[in-house]
């Protein structure tokens, strides 16, 4: 049986549940069914794996709760179903995880909390401090204050956009299919399915392009979408079928099952283009020569106590420089202070931050994994 090796190496996995899936035909949550995907994520923690939980279900319990027989289109209604129904939702998941021993959080996302800088680094903290906890963060669309204009609408996009956060290895969609077809399998019993393509392969959207289920909100179109998103932090993605046996532990160690979506580069390199490409440099950074040897050897965050001097307007998460004594280029970066912020902290030990800005923040001026070394 072909193996794949890359996927079985990974250490952080996002694992993506959808509507379809989570109901009994409409009918409330699958409490049973949910209980086997619990175990199989415990099964994950105890190899050592990372794993956040992007769930959707709440509006589809929700309707149960409320009396709905199908899916309210009024937005206040569908925000009231919501609202109702991730009570039950998170219940469910904290009752089958504490059967583990494992602790849950519950992380409610809206789009603004992503595309603002300070916000993004915020839930990124919050989301990298709970995994250090050994917690199992379960993430959903905090429908009850976003709109149609503002809705990510499907949770395929936000588990693409969780796996970027924390810069996941791996993506894992579990859906009602086996994975992705070459066209929808509802409507063609010839359809066949693909095992793996590359995430940026341009027949990708024609493929997918046949429409959701009745309780999905996305179908297949999101999930490639997804899939294309994911692979810009260098993510690997896995559309595969919840109700096959012991599901994520089979897909998790590399085998063989539903569509395997893989990105052109590695992480690194995505993120360096990343970098590179979509942030205007907003400041700054003159490092001392043991800052520039620490970098420059690898592996190290930027601390303040190697830092001399700051220039420019940045705030916390924006792009900065990072230069030598001589104004040799060295490093790129998301800054995790503001310029005010870093004046007062130059030259300090990580120590003192707490006492000198009046709060704790992060130990460092910019994170390993922001910093690109040039
Ligand atoms: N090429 C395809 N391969 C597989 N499924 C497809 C394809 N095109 C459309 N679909 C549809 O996408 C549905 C899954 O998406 P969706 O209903 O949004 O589920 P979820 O809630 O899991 O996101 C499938 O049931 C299937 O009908
Ligand atoms: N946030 C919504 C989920 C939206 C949705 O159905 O997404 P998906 O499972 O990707 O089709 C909920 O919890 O009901």
């Amino acid at each position: 049986m072909e193996m794949r090796e890359k996927i079985a190496k990974a250490q952080r996995i996002v694992v993506k549940i959808g509507s379809a899936l989570l109901t009994n035909d409409g009918q409330g949550l699958d409490v049973a069914r949910i209980g086997l995907w619990v175990a199989q994520i415990a099964q994950l923690r105890t190899q050592g794996k990372e794993v956040v939980l992007v769930s959707s279900g709440s509006i589809a319990a929700g309707m149960k709760r409320l009396g709905f027989s199908s899916r309210p289109t009024q937005v206040n209604e569908l925000q009231a179903a919501a609202a109702v129904g991730q009570m039950e939702l998170v219940g469910v998941y904290e009752s089958h995880f504490e059967k583990h021993d494992l602790c849950t959080a519950q992380i409610l996302l809206t789009h603004d909390d992503l595309s603002n800088r300070r916000r993004y680094l915020n839930a990124r903290s919050s989301l990298r401090t709970l995994l250090g906890f050994g917690v199992v963060p379960i993430v959903n669309e905090n429908d009850t204050v976003v709109t149609d204009e503002i809705r990510f609408g499907d949770n395929d996009t936000l588990g693409a956009l969780v796996a970027n956060l924390i810069e996941a290895d791996v993506l894992i969609i579990l859906t009602d299919q086996q994975g992705l077809f070459d066209k929808n399998p509802r409507d063609h019993q010839d359809a066949t399915l693909i095992s793996h393509i590359s995430a940026s392969d341009d027949r990708l959207e024609s493929m997918a392009s046949g429409g959701a289920g009745v309780l999905g909100s996305g179908g297949m179109l999101t999930k490639v979408r997804a899939a294309r998103l994911a692979a810009r932090s260098g993510a690997d993605t896995l559309i595969a079928s919840g109700r096959e046996e012991n599901v994520i532990v089979r897909v998790a160690s590399g085998e063989r099952l539903g569509t395997w979506l893989q990105p052109e580069q590695g992480r690194v390199a995505a993120r360096k283009q990343w970098l590179a490409g979509h942030l205007k440099s907003r400041g700054a950074l003159i490092l001392d020569d043991g800052a520039v040897k620490a970098l420059r050897q690898g592996g190290t965050s930027l601390l303040a106590v190697g830092v001399k001097d700051a220039q420019g307007t940045f705030s916390r998460g924006d792009m900065v420089i990072c230069v030598d004594l001589q104004g040799g280029l060295v490093a790129r970066g998301l800054v995790n202070y503001s310029v005010a912020e870093t004046l007062k902290l130059l030259g300090q030990p990580s120590s003192n931050i707490g006492e000198i800005l009046g709060y704790k923040g992060e130990p460092e001026l910019i994170h390993r994994d922001d910093l690109v070394i040039i």
